[in-house]
């Protein structure tokens, strides 16, 4: 997105796809109060539902509607803002957009520009911006609680205490040094002042450890489905979501890309990946399969390995954390050969298909484990909390460096957790946070 300009005043389609029994239109920017008297002949009075014909600039009625106005400063932008609920035909949503472009001074809007404009005017800090985008992309339960807390503003509510806390640890600093000829302020004030530091990261340290399961939580949990060629592995794909998505046959190296397929599992999102058979002496298309089935191995939360009993054969080198050895065509009756297996399943049969779902969901409710719901889930709060702890140890550590440095770092890591909020001016990282945001958001 370029550069906002709040004169404009803007407007989107914001409910789902037409055709829908009703359809959401929004408009914020000046001339809210002017397109409402323009083609509805008053704006209603604040945050109240009115039935009203709307019309177009010549006075054609398109629809009959309910309007709501939202007047600044007491609106989502922050600035007047307007909702049209109105029949949610093609038809009738395309010519009111085109009677809301014919007004001057009004356009239709760009991608996540009605949350940026609430950002701009302090309505919501970059946690809760991001919150609400993937509260909007939220398919699971755990998806869904998270984004909430953290559009409401839980998340920023412990970041501005962080950073405050940090403001005013270094006020106490400077006071000291300011003022280390008087008799006032005891020098051991500042003695006291590191315990708190280091019990502060502490906490931020905590905080930080729970980010693997935020971005578990919000990007789903990674299960890579690995084994030899004819092993199971798109039989189990297929049986595991109930749909036919991989192509399954007797012959040897099938499946060559890597297939991914979302599943929900206790309201938590999983990514189960088939992958490619891994054999010795493959053609050059089935050993590309092979490296991406490797590679997909190598980043995935938690390896499936699937053997048929009796094909034992390391295919792969996973820590054991990482790892689930599964038994495939258990009705093919080698079952007893499965010593050392974590289970065995058939897809003929559906035999240890539930025992295997169990295991799956033990694995990501302990990868998900965390003492708070509120968790940092993206790389981008990872990175800031990183960066924030980083200045706060070396303030801590370095006891030989002089006050005002160790100071200076302080301030440091305030401004890491001021940029992970956006009190502190991001500019770069705007547009990629509000491009993730459709049109209408
Ligand atoms: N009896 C029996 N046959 C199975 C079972 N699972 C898969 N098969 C058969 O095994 C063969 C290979 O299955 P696939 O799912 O294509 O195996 P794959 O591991 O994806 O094979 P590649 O993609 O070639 O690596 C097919 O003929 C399947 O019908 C099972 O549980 N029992
Ligand atoms: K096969
Ligand atoms: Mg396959």
């Amino acid at each position: 997105m370029t550069a906002p300009d709040y004169r404009d005043t803007i407007f989107a389609l914001s409910s789902g796809p037409p055709p829908s029994g009703v359809a959401v239109i929004r408009i914020s920017g000046p001339d809210v109060r002017f397109a409402l008297e323009t083609m509805t002949g008053a704006a209603p009075d604040a945050r109240r539902a009115v039935l009203a014909n709307i019309c177009d600039r010549s006075g054609k009625i398109i629809d009959r509607g309910l309007i709501i106005y939202f007047p600044g400063p007491h609106s989502f932008t922050g600035e007047d803002c307007a909702e049209f609920q109105i029949h949610g035909g093609m038809a009738v949503i395309s010519s009111m957009l085109a009677a809301l472009s014919a007004l001057p001074g009004l356009r239709s809007a760009e991608p996540g520009e009605f949350s940026r404009r609430a950002f701009d005017n302090g309505k919501m800090d970059l946690t809760a911006v991001e919150g609400l985008a993937d509260l909007i992309a939220a398919e699971t339960e755990a998806q869904r609680k998270m984004a909430l807390e953290q559009s409401t503003g839980s998340l920023l509510e412990i970041y501005r205490r962080w950073r405050n806390e940090l403001i005013r640890i270094r006020a106490m600093i400077e006071a000291d040094f300011d003022f280390s000829d008087e008799e006032d302020v005891p020098g051991s004030v500042v003695q006291s002042i590191w315990t708190n530091v280091s019990a502060l990261r502490d906490e931020i340290g905590r905080h930080l450890e729970d980010a693997r399961a935020g971005e578990i939580i919000r990007s789903g949990y990674r299960v890579a489905i690995v084994g030899a060629p004819n092993a199971g592995k798109s039989s189990l794909l297929n049986a595991l979501t109930k749909r036919d998505v991989a192509i399954v046959s007797d012959e040897a190296g099938t499946t060559r890309d890597v297939l991914e397929v979302r599943l929900d599992l206790n309201g938590y999102s999983v990514i189960l990946f088939d992958t490619a058979g891994i054999r010795e002496g493959a053609g050059a298309v089935e050993e590309e399969g092979i490296r991406r089935a490797k590679a997909t191995a190598a980043s995935a939360d938690l390896v499936l390995e699937l053997r048929e009993p009796g094909a034992e054969k390391q295919l792969v080198d996973i820590e054991p954390d990482r790892h689930l050895l599964v038994a495939s065509k258990s009705d093919l009756g080698n079952g007893g050969a499965a010593y050392g297996y974590d289970c065995e399943v058939s897809v003929r049969t559906d035999h240890g298909l539930d025992a295997l779902i169990n295991l799956l969901a033990v694995r990501v409710s302990s990868s998900t484990a965390s003492t708070s719901p509120l968790l940092p889930n993206r790389q981008r709060h990872r990175e800031y909390l990183q960066r924030c702890l980083y200045a706060l140890d070396e303030a801590l550590i370095y006891l030989e460096t002089p006050l005002e440095m160790r100071a200076e770092l302080l301030r440091n890591a305030g401004d890491m957790i001021g940029r992970l909020t956006g009190a502190i001016d991001t500019e770069d990282l705007l547009d990629v946070i509000f491009s993730e945001f459709c049109i209408g958001k």
